[in-house]
């Protein structure tokens, strides 16, 4: 089924969704008609696999401790963390089709082209028998959310949100110390702008419908997770009633 979600989502995804049976061969189910910002007449399907799954976005501008806090998630909660960032930085070295351009982007501190990326999660997603996902660092602007809502035919469960001063991020991105392309000051600055004018318009979506959890990114490592915790604690307490 995976082949064929990509093969499908290869040939019918550059935001212009018109493929409809290619993509009902991978999902089929519950079906309704919307209109979408981007005024696509869609069906909205969700995945058979996915139904019962556990989808939280993990978002924040860079270095303010999305990583570090999915590590301490997936410890006790038991969640697949899934790196937006890590999977592009996967497919630059795997000698994908994509790789160069990735690549630019990531230098830039711009935005891969959604139908990328949510390839790449969608993989992850379908593989393996974990049904509950992070998915950190996406969807980082509103093509992003809009490109995931489509395809999965699905939305998270909720969403964190790290809020870190800038100030802040920069000093830790500074001495993250991983080797990365993107993590100095120019590129750095760069990303901070394209957070405030892609990624906080997301956020705000996600705070008007009543799925953002905001956690004050400012403190130790623990402290933070103190704020995270009662989140998971409480959506382990729903699936336990339900
Ligand atoms: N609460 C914290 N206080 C200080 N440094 C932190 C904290 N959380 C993470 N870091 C460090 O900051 C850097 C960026 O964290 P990371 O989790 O990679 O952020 P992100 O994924 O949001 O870019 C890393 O070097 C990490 O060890
Ligand atoms: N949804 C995403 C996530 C990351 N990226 C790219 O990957 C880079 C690094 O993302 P990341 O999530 O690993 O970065 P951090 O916020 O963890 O520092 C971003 O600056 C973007 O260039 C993207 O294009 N789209
Ligand atoms: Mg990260």
């Amino acid at each position: 089924m995976l082949r064929r979600t990509i093969a499908s989502l290869k040939s019918s995804i550059s935001l212009h969704i018109t493929e409809e049976a290619s993509i009902h061969n991978a999902y089929h189910c519950r079906t309704f008609t919307t209109q979408s910002p981007l005024h696509l007449r869609e069906k909205d399907r969700i995945c058979p696999k996915h139904i019962d799954s556990v989808i939280t976005f993990v978002l924040g501008g860079p270095g303010s401790g999305k990583g570090t806090q999915c590590a301490k998630i997936v410890e006790t909660f038991g969640f697949k963390h899934l790196s937006a960032g890590d999977l592009l930085r996967k497919e630059i070295v795997s000698d994908s089709e994509y790789g160069s351009m990735i690549l630019d982007t990531i230098r830039e501190g711009k935005i891969v082209p959604s139908e990328v990326t949510v390839k790449l999660i969608l993989r992850e997603l379908e593989s393996g028998d974990n049904h509950k996902f992070l998915i950190d660092g996406f969807p980082r602007s509103e093509e992003n959310r809009i490109a995931f809502e489509h395809i999965t035919g699905s939305e998270p469960n909720f969403v964190l949100f790290f809020d870190c001063p800038e100030e802040e991020m920069v000093k830790r991105v500074l001495s993250r110390n991983q080797g990365r392309i993107d993590d100095n000051i120019d590129t750095i600055k760069k990303r901070l702008k394209v957070f405030e004018s892609l990624n906080l318009p997301v956020i705000d979506y996600y705070a008007k419908k009543g799925k953002l959890h905001r956690i004050n990114a400012v403190g130790t490592e623990d402290e933070i997770f103190e704020q995270v915790r009662p989140v998971f604690a409480a959506c382990e307490k729903k699936a336990t009633i339900t």
